[in-house]
């Protein structure tokens, strides 16, 4: 069955992609994704001006063996030049997507100057949401400044971008940034970036189990997935056809890919249980979304991209 997709001039040969910030912070790891015959298109970790080192340790736990994990890693990451450098040392066969995360609306401003400035031709992706770095809230919940930061974008920017999104549960919130980015040229927006600000607890010792933050952390895995679909849907009814969606948020099985192409996803991305199974999982996912395509008589994702039935 055709399980492929297309955003912008970008031509997806395979749904998968890594979801920012997991197997996807070093050459090493970007190269073990491309090398997987199931891998979409790459994302890189979310970039900075300079490289930083993060939060301190430990800043990741896996929760209920696997059903979750929190993290606070703090934009650990090698900074901007070192991922231009990777994605202008050869010629990918399939499409990347360079993230970045600016700490402040300048470095924001900044980052994506170098990147229409420097000779990079794939996708980029603003992150407007990570949850992680002390004493900064995510831009994209506050819909003012993040009207303020796309429109000052939209002024220089002009290769392919997208944004990816925090998780919103309030069905107005969904129509505020919705009414905002449709006045933009987006490629995309990705849904959603981890549920901000969990806690988990250790009963035994009486304790957190992440360092920075007291504790708090972003959650991701299987217990978001309600979540991710609810704003894959909800965004996906309410943004111009134009903009593409990525979904993201607790991806396990190809019952939960079936389920993000319900909703309208045009590719997903997968975090937790990546880091769980390594780039092979796209793999076994295919093969499941493949299984699923047959037995439901499906030769083409197209024929039930966003045709989730209401009950009405
Ligand atoms: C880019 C920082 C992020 C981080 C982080 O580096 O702490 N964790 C997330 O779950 N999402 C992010 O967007």
């Amino acid at each position: 069955p055709q399980m492929t997709a297309q955003i912008g001039n970008f031509t997806f040969k395979h749904l998968f992609l890594n979801a920012s910030g997991v197997y996807c912070r070093t050459k090493q790891n970007l190269d073990d994704l491309l090398d997987n015959q199931a891998t979409g298109g790459i994302v890189t970790k979310s970039a900075t001006l300079r490289s930083r080192k993060g939060n301190p340790n430990p800043r990741y736990h896996s929760i209920l063996n696997g059903a979750g994990s929190i993290n606070s890693m703090g934009l650990p990451n090698y900074g901007l030049q070192y991922y231009l450098d990777y994605l202008l040392s050869k010629s990918f066969d399939k499409p990347t997507i360079l993230s970045v995360a600016g700490t402040s609306f300048d470095e924001n401003i900044e980052l994506l100057k170098q990147i229409q400035d420097s000779d990079y031709q794939g996708m980029t992706e603003l992150n407007l949401s990570c949850p992680n770095v002390v004493g900064k809230p995510q831009i994209a919940y506050d819909f003012e400044t993040t009207n303020k930061i796309l429109t000052e974008v939209f002024k220089f920017f002009k290769k392919p971008i997208g944004v990816k999104l925090p998780p919103y549960f309030d069905l107005n919130h969904f129509d505020q940034i919705a009414k905002i980015l449709n006045q933009f040229p987006l490629d995309h927006v990705n849904s959603i970036n981890s549920v901000g600000n969990g806690l988990w607890i250790d009963i035994e010792t009486e304790s957190v189990v992440i360092k920075p933050k007291k504790g708090f952390g972003g959650i991701g895995g299987k217990m978001v997935l309600p979540t991710g679909l609810a704003n894959v849907r909800a965004l996906r009814e309410r943004l111009k056809p134009s903009i593409k969606m990525i979904g993201t948020g607790g991806i396990t099985s190809g019952k939960d890919v079936f389920a993000y192409l319900l909703c309208g996803a045009d590719l997903v991305s997968v975090g937790t249980q990546l880091g769980i199974e390594s780039p092979k999982i796209f793999n076994r996912l295919e093969s499941e979304l493949a299984a699923i395509m047959v037995e439901k008589g499906y030769t083409s994702v197209n024929e039930f991209r966003g045709k989730l039935k209401s009950l009405e």
